[in-house]
């Protein structure tokens, strides 16, 4: 499969290793100073394209992909309020497109198991919930997507907690999300419920890049040849 590396920083360069080592082509890796390589001419000759930048670039990135014609795999986080808008028009255009907050599969089960989890708490309103996100400094947006994905199928369920704040919170209706920024935490997530009687925490740590670029290469290898919008749930057939 010939890939298109829209990105290459942390994980552009951990997506090539494990791309290539799968034996795939990797044909462009593009990054701030290489973006007119977004052309439909350059981007145009990938089967795939693979998206990890900011959260100020990824918008136009994927609209390039997809006046291209080419299906696209979005890691980028922190541009949440883009995303309904960019799904309309992957489906007005006939085009593909997946966006993930995390692309690990340890992730992608730890997603499944917050969700029994808050419907389990949902309940029981003694326990009183909190989040906490640790990554490494250079991170830019925060919390993060990781953590709002968490919060958001939490408060499907546990909905005495009608929205989230990015500090310490004891406001019975709000959800605290603490980020820390310590380095090299490639990514670390933790669900705190806690009552007078006990607790119970969740936690998911990474101990490295591996599990997101694998999962992005996974991604890839399955929406080459699809048109849509879809998820990891669709790609590890989580129902
Ligand atoms: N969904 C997931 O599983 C994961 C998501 N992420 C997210 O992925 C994103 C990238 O993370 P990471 O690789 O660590 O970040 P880095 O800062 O290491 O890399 C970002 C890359 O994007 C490039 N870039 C910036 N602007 C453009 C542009 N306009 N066109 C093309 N390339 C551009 C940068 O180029 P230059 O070097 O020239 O500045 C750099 O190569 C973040 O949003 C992060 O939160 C991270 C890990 C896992
Ligand atoms: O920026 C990172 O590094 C990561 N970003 C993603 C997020 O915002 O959740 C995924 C992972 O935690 C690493």
């Amino acid at each position: 499969m010939k890939i298109a590396l829209i990105g290459y920083g942390k994980m552009g360069q951990a997506i090539d290793a494990i791309a290539t080592a799968k034996g795939h082509e990797v044909i462009l890796r593009i990054d701030l100073n290489s973006k007119h390589l977004l052309e439909k001419e350059h981007l145009g000759q990938a089967d795939v394209a693979i998206e990890f930048t900011t959260p100020e670039t990824a918008y136009h990135n994927v609209l390039k992909c997809f006046d291209a014609n080419v299906p696209v795999v979005c890691g980028t986080t922190g541009w949440l309020d883009k995303l309904p808008e960019i799904k309309a028009i992957c489906l007005e255009k006939k085009q593909a497109f997946l966006h993930a907050t995390n692309f690990s599969i340890g992730v992608n089960i730890f997603f499944e198991v917050n969700k029994k989890l808050a419907e389990l708490m949902a309940g029981q309103p003694q326990y009183g919930v909190s989040m906490e996100e640790i990554h490494h400094t250079h991170k830019k947006d925060a919390p993060s997507g990781t953590a709002l994905t968490l919060a958001e199928q939490l408060m499907a369920s546990v909905t005495r907690k009608t929205s989230w704040v990015n500090e310490e919170s004891n406001q019975p209706e709000i959800l605290p999300i603490i980020s820390k920024r310590i380095d090299p935490a490639p990514g670390t997530h933790t669900i705190n419920y806690t009552s007078p009687i006990d607790d119970i925490t969740i936690t998911h740590t990474a101990h490295s890049r591996e599990g997101f670029a694998a999962g992005a290469v996974v991604a890839a290898e399955w929406i080459k040849g699809k048109t849509g919008v879809f998820t990891m749930r669709d790609v590890l057939n989580l129902g």
